[in-house]
């Protein structure tokens, strides 16, 4: 058993789908009942792992194999002569199997199962098995009442598999059929059994599962997942690329172009552009939409201002890395005679990272869609870094329905721009044409302030700069995970200038 996001490296996720496919093929190589004992006992041992002094504990198990879970997990901790409480809810239907088998030894073993719907005077942990992965529809009637009087307890909660009412799929509570949220469990430590589910590390899955823990019921991993999860900083991976020959030199690591930064908004542009500098790229310039930054310079020493004129046939392309539209205002829309210079950077730049109102602006215009969507076949590299609501603009699809289904959103506006996507918030979604989705598992709400996506934006150039060949999709999965690595113990809330600082210094402690 491992706590998932304090690990380094790759997991695969599953989907519901696929979830269901790699349990039937484990149950099929298992003896009957193996899976379910090996989950339940595995509940039992986190649970007194997490509650070591507990001595009275409420079960709530549902009609599912979750609540066969439950059910095992019950059977241990009384057999270790704990004060164990059983509420179980069925509906009409039969148990499946597994869960019968889970009651039936439960009931052998001498534990009295009961329906109450609070938890028990004294009751110091509970434990979720009300639905898991079978989740069908919002939880209602006793089903709700059950999640309500959880939440209402106070007490720590240990949910098995998934918090009681979260999605597996989405990290969102399950809607009723008048598409109103439904209750959730909100728990403080979740052990996901057998597979890895996206719902835990996006949306709202990390506010109601806590810390998250994983068993893979021996069943060995396979990459044959839906996607992947990124649990936390990839030193190793981030070393490759800060490495520098000694006799390297400024050009040795490339040169970013920042385009951005109108009047009242000129620090966007220049978080972007110090946080290239600090990423390692060997030149950096600035080309600000605000007269006055443009003329006054920066309070960055090291950054360059790129010259008055058009962007070009003379404008060197194949050296710069581009961040454009930070804090651009509608300084880049393509209106005829205002001589917007997205229309050429997006035929001519071979990097780009289109951020903030670089993607408003796209999302207004359908020549600059077509000129974006040309952009991959012509051998023209993108990366769109949109937060929910940009992601929304670009879609035209309300924002609540992008953060109802993240990693659709962020499929749906890869394959619709040929784009990769960093779909930023908690959990940041990564896709790519013909890639496995990427969840970030680092970072948390100390970076929800006001310039932080500046950084990410400039800091994913930064890189890019240094390491042109890399595929986008790595490069965008690299600079996510180090941007949220840096969140990491830092003073909450952190500022977008100390964030760069931050990001800086883990240059420093890699190995
Ligand atoms: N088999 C094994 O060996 C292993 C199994 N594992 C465990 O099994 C879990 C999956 O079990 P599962 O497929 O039985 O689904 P589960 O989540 O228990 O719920 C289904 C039941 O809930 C009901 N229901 C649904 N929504 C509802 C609602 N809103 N309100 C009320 N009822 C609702 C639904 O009824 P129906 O929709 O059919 O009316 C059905 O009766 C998985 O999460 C993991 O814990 C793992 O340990 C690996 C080994
Ligand atoms: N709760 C959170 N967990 C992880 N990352 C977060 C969280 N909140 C915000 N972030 C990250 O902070 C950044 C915010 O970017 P954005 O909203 O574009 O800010 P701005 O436009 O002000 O620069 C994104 O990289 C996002 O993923
Ligand atoms: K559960």
């Amino acid at each position: 058993m491992i706590e998932v996001l304090h690990q380094a490296g790759r997991f695969p996720l599953f989907s519901s789908e696929g979830c269901r496919a790699l349990e039937a093929a484990a149950l099929a190589r298992s003896p009957a009942r193996a899976l379910m004992a090996q989950a339940g006992l595995a509940v039992a041992r986190l649970a007194l792992a997490v509650a070591p002094h507990a001595r009275c504990i409420w079960i709530v198990c549902g009609p599912g194999n979750n609540g066969g879970d439950g059910l095992v997990a019950a059977r241990h901790l009384a057999g270790l002569g704990l004060e164990v409480h059983v509420s179980h809810l069925r509906g009409n239907k039969p148990l499946p199997a597994d869960a019968q088998w889970a009651w039936q030894t439960a009931t052998d073993a001498g534990l009295q199962i009961g329906r109450a719907l609070q938890a028990p005077d004294g009751c110091e942990l509970i434990i979720d098995a009300l639905l898991g992965l079978g989740l069908q529809r919002a939880p209602g009637g006793t089903f709700a009442q059950a999640i309500q009087a959880i939440n209402a307890s106070g007490v720590p909660v240990l949910s098995v598999d998934l918090p009681s009412g979260l999605h597996a799929d989405t990290g969102c509570p399950c809607p009723d059929a008048q598409a109103r949220p439904g209750a959730v469990v909100n728990a403080q430590h979740t052990l996901c059994l057998l597979s890895l589910k996206p719902g835990l590390f996006t949306g709202q899955g990390r506010d109601h599962a806590g810390r998250i823990w994983f068993d893979d019921l021996g069943v060995p991993a396979v990459d044959g997942g839906s996607g992947r999860l990124i649990a936390r900083g990839e030193r190793e991976r981030w070393q490759a690329l800060a490495r520098r020959a000694h006799v390297s030199h400024k050009g040795s690591y490339g040169q970013v172009l920042v385009i951005g930064g109108a009047a009242h908004m000129e620090g966007a542009a220049l978080l972007a552009a110090s946080s290239a500098l600090a990423a390692g790229a060997g030149k950096v310039h600035l080309k600000a939409l605000s007269g006055a930054l443009q003329a006054a310079g920066t309070s960055r020493l090291e950054l360059m201002r790129w010259p008055e004129g058009p962007l070009d046939g003379q404008t060197p392309w194949q050296d710069l890395t581009l961040v454009v539209g930070c804090g651009a205002g509608h300084g880049l829309d393509v209106t005829p005679g205002l001589g917007s210079p997205l229309p050429e950077i997006l035929r001519q730049a071979p990097r780009l990272v289109l951020d903030a109102d670089g993607l408003n602006t796209v999302s207004r215009s359908t020549m600059a869609q077509e000129l974006l969507r040309a952009r991959r076949s012509a051998g023209l590299r993108t990366l769109l870094t949109p937060h929910p609501l940009e992601a929304a603009r670009l879609l035209a699809w309300p924002v609540a329905q992008v953060q109802a289904d993240r990693l659709a959103a962020a499929r749906v506006l890869s394959s619709a721009l040929d784009c990769s996507v960093v779909l930023k918030g908690s959990g940041s979604v990564i896709a790519s044409p013909g890639e496995p989705v990427h969840v970030n598992g680092s970072g948390n709400a100390a970076l929800a302030g006001a310039g932080t996506g500046d950084v990410l934006a400039g800091w994913l150039a930064g890189l890019w700069a240094q390491a042109p060949a890399m595929p986008v999709h790595e490069l965008a999965t690299l600079g996510a995970a180090w941007h949220g690595e840096a969140a990491h113990g830092a003073q909450v809330p952190l500022r977008a200038a100390d964030l760069i600082e931050h990001m800086h210094a883990l240059q420093a402690s890699l190995p």
